[in-house]
Parts: structure tokens; sequence; C-alpha cells
């Protein structure tokens, strides 16, 4: 599939998606590029047919771009509960556990869908896999001893690779951190890994989303198919 194609898989998603949000509710806005379709089709609705609500960012990149279409944005600490969100993801498998993190904004990400009543992936068929881990997990890590930590997890096998810009200084999230990204290939036991993870001093988050989305509607050729977890 080339670029082109899986751009408009991951339009057809995001316009899909949008539909999920209407007048008067609090929508969680995910982050990456499938997302800006889905912002572009509620910033049309906003602008065009008057679609009235909320919506709570799980980046600054996202926050300036639904600003830009005139969409009210909130802290997450003003609102008592984010009605739906939508994000995109890096890999989901057949149990619903995916990977986040490809933007950057795996923290912000948790943090939203973690106070969310309903959590909606918007993938392109691509992103559906058998065995999650061929996309390099992302995990947040403090740049205070962040060396240690890398460290530790080469000793583990986890093959980190600390995440840089094109000027080649570490890549900074949205709460200062470095994102090291570990390329695993196949993760067998994802629960096992997150909780090795999330218990290693330095780390903030990682990017294992297990069981956390409810519905994930998949860009394919034939139109958008939804995945509906039964098991949350
Ligand atoms: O987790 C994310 C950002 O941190 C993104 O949702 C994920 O990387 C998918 O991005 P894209 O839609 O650009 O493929």
């Amino acid at each position: 599939m080339d670029k082109s194609q899986q751009d408009a898989l991951k339009k057809a998603a995001g316009i899909e998606a949008a539909k999920l949000v209407t007048d008067g509710m609090i929508a969680g806005l995910g982050t990456g590029s499938t997302v800006r379709f889905l912002v572009d089709e509620l910033g049309r609705r906003v602008q065009e047919e008057g679609l009235n609500f909320i919506g709570v960012t799980t980046s600054r990149r996202t926050q300036e771009q639904a600003e830009s279409y005139g969409i009210k944005i909130v802290d997450v600490d003003d609102v008592d509960h984010i009605d739906v969100t939508i994000d995109g993801a890096d890999e989901v498998d057949k149990d619903f556990n995916g990977i986040k993190g490809g933007g950057a904004a795996l923290l912000w990400e948790k943090i939203v869908a973690t106070n969310s009543n309903k959590i909606v992936w918007i993938v392109d068929e691509s992103k559906v896999v058998d065995t999650i881990g061929k996309f390099p997990l992302p995990v947040e890590v403090i740049p205070f001893g962040a060396g240690h930590v890398i460290k530790h997890f080469e000793d583990r096998g986890y093959q980190p690779v600390l995440r840089l810009d094109k000027d080649g200084k570490p890549v900074r999230t949205d709460e200062n951190n470095y994102v090291v990204d570990l390329h695993m290939e196949r993760i067998e036991h994802p629960q096992d890994l997150a909780e090795d993870l999330i218990n290693t001093v330095g780390v903030v988050e990682h990017g294992l989303f297990l069981n956390m989305v409810d519905t994930v509607i998949v860009g394919d050729p034939h139109g958008p198919r939804v995945m509906t977890n039964s098991n949350k």
C-alpha cells in the first residue's frame, strides 16, 4: 500500500469516527496523522453545521489544530468525565491489545483514555496484526538517568533505541521527557512486559494499551470496518 492509499484509508476511518461526536459531548482527541483527518472533519462540522462540543486533547499539536477550527478545548482536569476519546494506534491485535506512542504522545493519550467512558481507535488496515511488537514499543523515560534505564533494557534483551529528532537531539514529549523505542519484533506476553516496564524506576509510561479500547474503526478499501471489544 502506498502512502496516498494509506492516507485515504486513514481519512475514511477519521470521517466515520467523527460521527460519534454529537452536540453537548466532551470528546477526547488523540494525536497523529489519522487523528488529523478526524479533527479536520470535526472542524468542518463545527464551522458548517454548528456542531457544539468540548474537546480534551492529548497533545499540544492536536490542541493547536482543533483551536484553529474554533473547537473549544479544555484541560483534562477541568472536566469530570469524557464521553468518548478517539485516537489512532500503531498496532492492534485481535485481543484488542495495542501499541501507541509513535507520535510521542503516549502519556497524555493514556491519561485521557483512562478517564474516558468509551475509547475508539481509528487505524488503516495495515495496523491490525496477529502479534504486536513489530512496531517498536515507545516508552516515556525521565531524562535524568535515562542512560541507566536504556542499559537496563539492553540487559533484558528489549533492544532499546533512544528516539532522536532530525537534528540528532533526543525527542522530547509534551512533558519534556525522552522516548525510548523497544525493537522487540514480537511481544508474546504483553501483560508481563507492561508490568516489568512500569516497575522500572525512571519509566513514566509505556505504549502498551492492553484491552483498553472499546471499538476499532479500520479503514479498509471496501469501506470502514468496525471491530467491537466484547471482553471489556
Ligand atoms: O499513538 C500515537 C501518537 O503518540 C498515534 O495515535 C499513533 O502513532 C498512530 O499515528 P498515525 O495515525 O500517524 O499512524
